[in-house]
């Protein structure tokens, strides 16, 4: 079995190493790394993993994950320099740094493939997007597959769609929270309690999710399936156009690649 060593084992890093333990992965073929000691005693307690530095979890791992955030990057690949060769595969999982980026700082023709997962992968409900860079081939691609699989759902996709895939799937989870939380805000303004608000509106998503899931049907047909001729739907849904909460989706969504262009043009 390979040696996956996860650089930067923070919110995302962990859920990755605490997914492949639930999927059976044994502890001594994960690593992880940690800036601070007391973070590093903390993943050795929690998951049982071996803590190393940097360098030496790199070279001892057939699949090197980078999971620090994009800004230290650029330090965290110096640190690897003569570590890592062209016979291990390294994933990013850094939002906005395209391959290249890895590349032009580690030995020539080492493959890297770029993937987006979500926090969802805490309930082995992840949506995963990988891409090769230059060097990776096929058989690199299935080993990211293979990686984020017992996570949740893989995809495929060019990389010149990653940054779409960030502000989309990415940072999608936290749009879903934004709109529990603001319907949690209407369900206090009409004098629910909070719990049972909180309660309703987890169901309504949950079933709402599975819906889409299981149907395969259109979300417009889902919606109209709702919305009864004079009913109570249709008026909040001409709310919600009359406040432009479409244009205001698009223009969030968008907003949050563009930062990912940003960070890839600040980090160089
Ligand atoms: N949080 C999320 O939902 C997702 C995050 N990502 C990406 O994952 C990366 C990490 O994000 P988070 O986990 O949210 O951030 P985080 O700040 O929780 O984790 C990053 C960790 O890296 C550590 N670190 C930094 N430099 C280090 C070094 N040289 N050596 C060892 N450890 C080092 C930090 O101390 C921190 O614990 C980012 O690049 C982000 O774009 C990707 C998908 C989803
Ligand atoms: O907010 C961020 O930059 C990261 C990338 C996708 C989700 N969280």
């Amino acid at each position: 079995m390979t040696t996956v060593a996860v650089l930067g084992a923070g919110k995302i890093g962990h859920t990755v190493l605490a997914g492949l333990l639930r999927a059976g992965r044994p502890g001594d073929t994960l690593i992880a790394t940690a800036r601070r000691p007391e973070r590093a005693a903390e993943l050795r307690e929690a998951l049982g993993v071996r803590v190393l530095a940097n360098a030496e979890a790199a070279a001892a791992a057939d699949v090197v994950v980078l999971a620090v955030k994009p800004q230290d990057a650029a330090e965290l690949m110096t640190e690897l320099a003569g570590h890592v060769s062209a016979s291990q595969v390294v994933v990013s999982l850094c939002a906005g740094l395209p391959t290249s980026f890895f590349a032009k700082r580690l030995p020539d023709g080492t493959p890297v493939v770029r993937a987006m997962t979500n926090t969802p992968a805490l309930v082995d409900e992840a949506m995963t997007v990988v891409s090769a860079g230059e060097h990776a081939t096929e058989e690199h691609l299935a080993v990211a597959e293979e990686l984020f699989r017992p996570l949740g759902k893989t995809l495929r996709m060019p990389e010149a769609h990653q940054d779409a895939v960030t502000a989309l799937s990415g940072s999608g989870p936290a749009y879903m929270y934004y709109l529990v939380e603001a319907m949690t805000d209407a369900a206090i303004l009409l004098g629910l309690p909070r719990a049972a608000a909180h309660d309703l509106i987890v169901q309504t998503a949950v079933g709402a999710a599975a819906m889409l899931r299981d149907t395969g049907e259109h979300p417009v047909k889902l919606r109209e399936a709702v919305t009864s001729p004079a009913g109570t739907t249709i008026n909040a849904v001409r709310e919600l156009e009359r406040h432009r909460v479409r244009a205001a989706i698009a223009d969030a969504v968008e907003a949050a690649r563009d930062r990912a262009r940003e960070i890839a043009e600040e980090q160089g």
